[in-house]
């Protein structure tokens, strides 16, 4: 019988920082089997959804984010860390499970009224997805679905998304 999507994330304990349980998905996409299960996965998710774009967050975001948006055939805007960006950007402070950082967005990478798709792989406190959220806002766009590969439940990313539909393929109960 086939690997099921789960069986393909290595977890390091103490990465980077003591505490971390640190979810891998190096080891998933690494694996065409592995890589196929994810991003199919986060595909089916959005089967549904009325949309015009993804939206992932710098790094891991890119590595399903534009699979997903070619399968879907929809265009793919980064958000990415501060100073990145070439064009005229806004930006956003936020808290990660670990530090602190600011992200950015090309102001014409949306257009008021668009239906966006965040993407990404994994929710931990939810801070990197609602910076992007905040990114979309304020572009105009409206955020229709939050899609990722893992969640940790216990760090209760869902509940600074409430309002929000968030899916994931696979929920750790813990952090
Ligand atoms: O829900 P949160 O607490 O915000 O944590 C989740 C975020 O943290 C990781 O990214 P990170 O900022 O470490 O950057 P990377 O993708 O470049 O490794 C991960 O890819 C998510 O984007
Ligand atoms: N525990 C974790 N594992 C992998 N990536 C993360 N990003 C934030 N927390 C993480």
């Amino acid at each position: 019988m086939s690997k099921k999507l789960e069986e393909y994330v290595v977890t390091i304990p103490d990465f980077p920082e003591p505490g971390i349980m640190f979810r891998d998905i190096t080891s998933v996409i690494q694996d065409p089997d592995g890589l196929k299960l994810a991003v199919d996965g986060l595909a089916n998710l959005v089967k549904d959804t009325d949309f015009d774009l993804i939206v992932g967050p710098e790094s891991r975001g890119f590595i399903f984010g534009v699979p997903v948006a070619y399968l879907t055939g929809k265009g793919f805007i980064p958000v990415r860390k501060k100073g990145k960006l070439p064009r005229e950007t806004v930006s956003q402070k936020y808290d990660l499970e670990y530090g602190q950082a600011e992200v950015e967005i090309h102001v014409d990478a949306i257009k008021p009224g668009q239906k966006v798709v965040i993407v990404d792989d994994l929710i931990a406190t939810g801070g990197s997805a609602e910076a992007a959220v905040k990114l979309v806002e304020q572009l105009g766009g409206k955020v229709v679905k939050m899609i990722f590969v893992m969640e940790l439940a216990g760090l209760k990313g869902r509940e600074k998304l409430k309002d929000y539909d968030v899916e994931s393929l696979i929920v750790y109960e813990g952090k």
